[in-house]
């Protein structure tokens, strides 16, 4: 959709010249979010403003769907993509309604049209229009705000969206939950996003790719797996961090890790005699109880030892348990915090579909972590 070819930016001439983008060359893919990532002054906001054309190239070529921008009209060029930045830039004086407005009614949608869209980004973006639409900036946090920023560079529905920092001014909670949201706005958009941020954890999260600058060069380009697994020198391994192994747990999900069929499950109506037998058989000292598809809690050969009946009615309910989406650092985090040794998997309707040990999660991050050509062990 995007592609950069040798694109380099020159600021001034002379002794005083500024290099902010040497030869950078890369493409994103239609639907893709890319986040542009890397230290401060590194080429990450020049890289943006080249792509709606608030700056000019000094060498190479920028193309959108096979079009060359210098070819296009700057004022149109920018009308088709929308850009929010960390600023916001909403206008004081003008309502919410108004701010998300602006670009649809440059285009000449007429008022109904326009009046739907505003309703629709509102709800979006998880502020009741009846309350807010008539508000001024001033009148909302700045949650909300960056809120608003983000409708307003969806109004007219653009193919693209630049996004500067975007979050950047918002707390640590309330950006987690506008990441959030932002991105199951995304799976639904499937919008061609460049994204700039100089927070990993924020582009590990959002980026399907992350483009990782260092001093106007193009360090490596890869998704944030391959980022934090195999990155391509000291400087993208410095920039990462020490810490990688960790952040990939955030990438990973429970169900990657999970094992899906252990061998200590025990059907909620064995007795209790029948369930000793069972895992003195499988070598286990602890049982997980399934009843009808649904995990009860756990039992050990010490709770049944003088037990008679249905495993179910002497199961301890576990005090937590995963859900196989949710990332696998949730479930370390689970572990930790209720003194786990196994947390039981659920889906989305409650039912078991595993368990997670801290071996299964060890095992994960080693298979992520190996090179690819060597033969695995894949049994868990
Ligand atoms: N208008 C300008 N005139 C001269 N130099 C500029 C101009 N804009 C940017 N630069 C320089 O270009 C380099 C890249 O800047 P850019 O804003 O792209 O960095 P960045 O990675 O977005 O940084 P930050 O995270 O601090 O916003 C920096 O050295 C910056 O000082």
């Amino acid at each position: 959709m995007i592609t950069y070819d040798s694109v380099s930016k020159i600021y001034g001439s002379g002794p005083g010249a500024v290099t902010a983008l040497d030869n950078v060359s890369f493409h994103i893919e239609k639907g893709e979010v890319v986040v542009f990532l890397g230290p401060s002054g590194c080429g990450k906001t020049t890289t943006l403003r080249l792509t709606n054309r608030l700056d000019s190239i000094t060498r190479g070529t920028i193309t959108i769907g096979g079009r060359d921008i210098n070819e296009q009209d700057p004022v149109r060029l920018r009308q088709s993509m929308g850009y929010v930045i960390q600023e916001i830039g909403l206008f004081p004086n003008k309502t919410i309604a108004q701010n998300i407005a602006v670009v649809p009614r440059m285009l000449g949608w007429s008022k109904d049209k326009i009046s739907e869209r505003t309703d629709e980004l509102l709800r979006m973006v998880q502020l009741d229009p009846a309350l807010y639409r008539d508000r001024y900036p001033a009148e909302l946090s700045g949650g909300q705000q960056q809120r608003i920023g983000v409708a307003r560079g969806l109004a007219a529905d653009p193919e693209i969206l630049l996004m500067d920092e975007p979050f950047g001014a918002i707390d640590p909670i309330n950006r987690e939950q506008i990441q959030d949201e932002f991105l199951k706005v995304q799976e639904k958009l499937k919008k061609t996003i460049a994204f700039v941020s100089h927070d990993i954890h924020e582009a590990i999260k959002m980026g399907d790719k992350i483009a990782l600058f260092s001093e106007g060069r193009l360090i490596q380009y890869d998704t944030p797996e391959m980022i934090l697994t195999q990155p391509k020198n000291k400087f993208v391994a410095d920039f990462v961090g020490s810490d990688r192994a960790l952040k990939v747990l955030g990438l990973m999900r429970v169900r990657d890790a999970m094992n899906p069929v252990p061998l200590n499950i025990i059907q909620g109506d064995t007795l209790a005699p029948a369930a000793i037998g069972f895992l003195e058989e499988k070598k286990r000292r602890y049982g997980v109880v399934v009843d009808g598809g649904k995990p009860v809690g756990f039992v050990s050969l010490k709770d049944l030892k003088f037990e008679t009946g249905p495993v179910r009615d002497v199961a301890t309910p576990f005090p937590v348990m995963a859900q196989g989406r949710q990332p696998l650092r949730d479930a370390l985090s689970m572990m930790l915090m209720h003194d786990l040794i196994l947390l039981c998997v659920i889906d989305g309707n409650g039912d078991f579909i595993g368990t997670v040990s801290y071996q299964n999660i060890q095992r994960a991050i080693l298979d992520v972590y190996s090179d690819e050509t060597e033969d695995r062990d894949v049994t868990r």
